[in-house]
């Protein structure tokens, strides 16, 4: 059952009780109430079956968000950044409460409030030679408001170029096992560029578990580590390293996330690649 059509039964339960309280018998009153309940769960549910966020708390949001200094709620953030950018580490950097939290909330409404325009599939299948993936993303110049978020991400990279992208994964969503190892030409500049740290802000409300998907799992060891989706956690590591994003199985959550590559020139020597990577500059 969904959370949707429990939370409807709840009402409709909790409506019959009142109604049997107040004036048993009153059949007239006990539908007048259910209809009265019905109606405020089709506003709650909003138009789409999604959660809607009102003009008002996206305008609160945003001018949250616009005032932030881009500070992470710890100096590990950074840290972890510059670690895996010079390459004198080798874990996989996990943060949780990266973000102040009201700034990691501004974030998530935006998120919620973008449009469905903003959005484009990102897909790939054995077809076409790319790696396996399914999953929404969305450029920076489709999500102005959010600027301040890329802003301070670029921040962490110290002046090197990033690629960074919004994605939302609904159900059925995810990632094959890949190691990110790709090359990248900016239209900014016309150079190629290989991806040297991997960063996630993962930005999934709600209690997930494993079996609900959207599961990072880090594979560089023999002994995977399964991270479930979470809100406000920062995720850093050097490229290449072995990961994937196990499918959602959840219906009626959305995993957000910011994700990218701090970049560096391409080491004049060209490292060999393997076969059937998808390339998201
Ligand atoms: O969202 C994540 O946890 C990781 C995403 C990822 O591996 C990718 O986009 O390459
Ligand atoms: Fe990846």
């Amino acid at each position: 059952m969904t959370k949707a059509s429990m939370w409807a039964r709840a009402m409709a339960r909790a409506s019959l009780d009142t109604t049997q309280e107040d004036s048993p018998g009153d059949e007239k009153q006990y539908a007048q109430k259910r209809k009265t309940s019905e109606k405020a769960m089709q506003k709650r549910k909003g138009t789409k079956g999604t959660t809607q966020v009102s003009p008002d708390e996206v305008k609160r949001a945003a001018s949250e968000l616009a005032a932030w200094d881009g500070e992470m709620a710890h100096d590990d953030v950074q840290n972890a950044v510059r670690a895996c950018a010079s390459g004198t580490t080798s874990k996989m950097h996990v943060i949780p409460n990266a973000m102040p939290t009201a700034i990691a909330e501004a974030v998530h409404t935006l998120l919620k409030a973008l449009p469905e325009r903003a959005w484009c599939t990102s897909k790939g299948d054995d077809d076409d030679n790319t790696l396996v993936h399914s999953f929404a993303a969305c450029a920076r110049e489709d999500a102005p408001q959010l600027a301040p978020l890329f802003d301070a991400v670029e921040k962490l990279a110290g002046g090197a170029k990033c690629s960074l992208q919004l994605a939302r994964y609904s159900q059925g969503d995810g990632i094959a096992p890949h190691d990110d190892m790709a090359e990248v030409t900016l239209d900014e500049d016309g150079e190629t560029y290989e991806r040297r740290v991997a960063v996630v802000l993962h930005l999934a409300k709600g209690n997930w578990h494993v079996e609900d998907g959207g599961c990072l799992v880090d594979r560089a060891d023999s002994r995977p580590v399964v991270l479930p989706p979470a809100f406000n956690r920062f995720v850093a590591f050097t490229v290449p390293r072995l990961h994937e994003v196990t499918a959602v199985t959840k219906g009626h959550e959305k995993r957000f996330s910011l994700f990218g590559w701090v970049l560096r020139r391409r080491a004049r020597k060209k490292r060999k690649h393997g076969g059937g990577r998808r390339n998201r500059s």
